[in-house]
């Protein structure tokens, strides 16, 4: 496991463009060596931000060998405008010319799992399951290249709330939420054994309301307290802040 590096920018979009200019040269680098790239996208505004970000450059980077994942969804009707895939679809997915080589959506609650949360946490392991095998739980082969991750203002990060059991879950790489804090109650996870199976795991954070949360996580190594400060990557950590949340 790496230690936290922090990298600060002035503002919220010099952060978003800082970002998907890293996550270009990452990705770039993972297909030239190994053919294929696994990330992990986010919602909120910063994983929206840097989308946005990307797509002013859609063409650069290697779609057809890249693997899209998500670290949580809302367990909403396909389509919802809350959905991370759907606001990532909005973003910048819609509009791509070269389709991604794998776009990996977790459980919609009309869709397959037919209202059951659990089931579209189960489907979602099956696929992860198919693709890296073990090497997941296992945490000895780096199974996605960069996971990508907000944080709340209670710093929680994907669907890992302070205090909830999803937190303490090792035996499953993706877990159901029945009650989360914030709405939507129903919500898809990875696990931490899950995020921190990848290369680099880059949390992004934005925003003077988040500067608490910033300053608790970072002074703490309680992971069921304090969710961002549990996750990290094999190669690199990377906190990705603006000046107003790095404080
Ligand atoms: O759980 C949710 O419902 C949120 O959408 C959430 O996890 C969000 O991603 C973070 O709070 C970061 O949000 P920002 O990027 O907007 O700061």
């Amino acid at each position: 496991m790496s230690d936290v590096e922090r990298r600060v920018r002035p503002d919220k979009a010099t952060l978003a463009n800082a970002v998907a200019e890293r996550f270009l040269a990452v990705v770039t680098e993972a297909v030239e060596k190994r053919g294929v790239a696994h990330v992990v996208l986010t919602g909120g505004s910063m994983g929206t931000a840097f989308l946005e970000a990307l797509g002013r450059s859609p063409n650069e980077v290697p779609w057809a060998s890249l693997h899209l994942w998500w670290g949580d969804e809302r367990f909403l009707p396909e389509g919802d405008g809350e959905r991370n895939v759907t606001q990532a679809r909005n973003a910048l997915l819609d509009n791509l010319t070269v389709a991604p080589a794998g776009v990996h959506v977790m459980a919609a609650s009309d869709g397959a799992a037919a209202g059951d949360v659990a089931a579209g946490a189960s489907a979602y392991a099956a696929e992860l399951d198919e693709a890296f095998g073990d090497a997941l739980l296992q945490g000895e082969v780096p199974a996605f290249d960069v996971v990508m991750l907000g944080m709340g203002p209670d710093t929680h990060v994907a669907s890992l709330f302070p205090g909830h059991e999803q937190t303490r879950a090792h035996a499953v790489s993706v877990a159901s939420v029945t009650n989360s804090p914030k709405p939507p109650p129903e919500r898809i996870t990875m696990t931490f054994p899950t995020l921190n199976s990848a290369r680099e795991v880059w949390l992004m954070v934005a925003g003077e309301d988040k500067r608490d949360a910033v300053r608790a996580a970072s002074g703490s190594d309680d992971r069921v307290a304090h969710p961002a400060c549990g996750v990290h990557g094999q190669v690199a950590t990377v906190w990705w802040l603006d000046e107003a949340a790095a404080g």
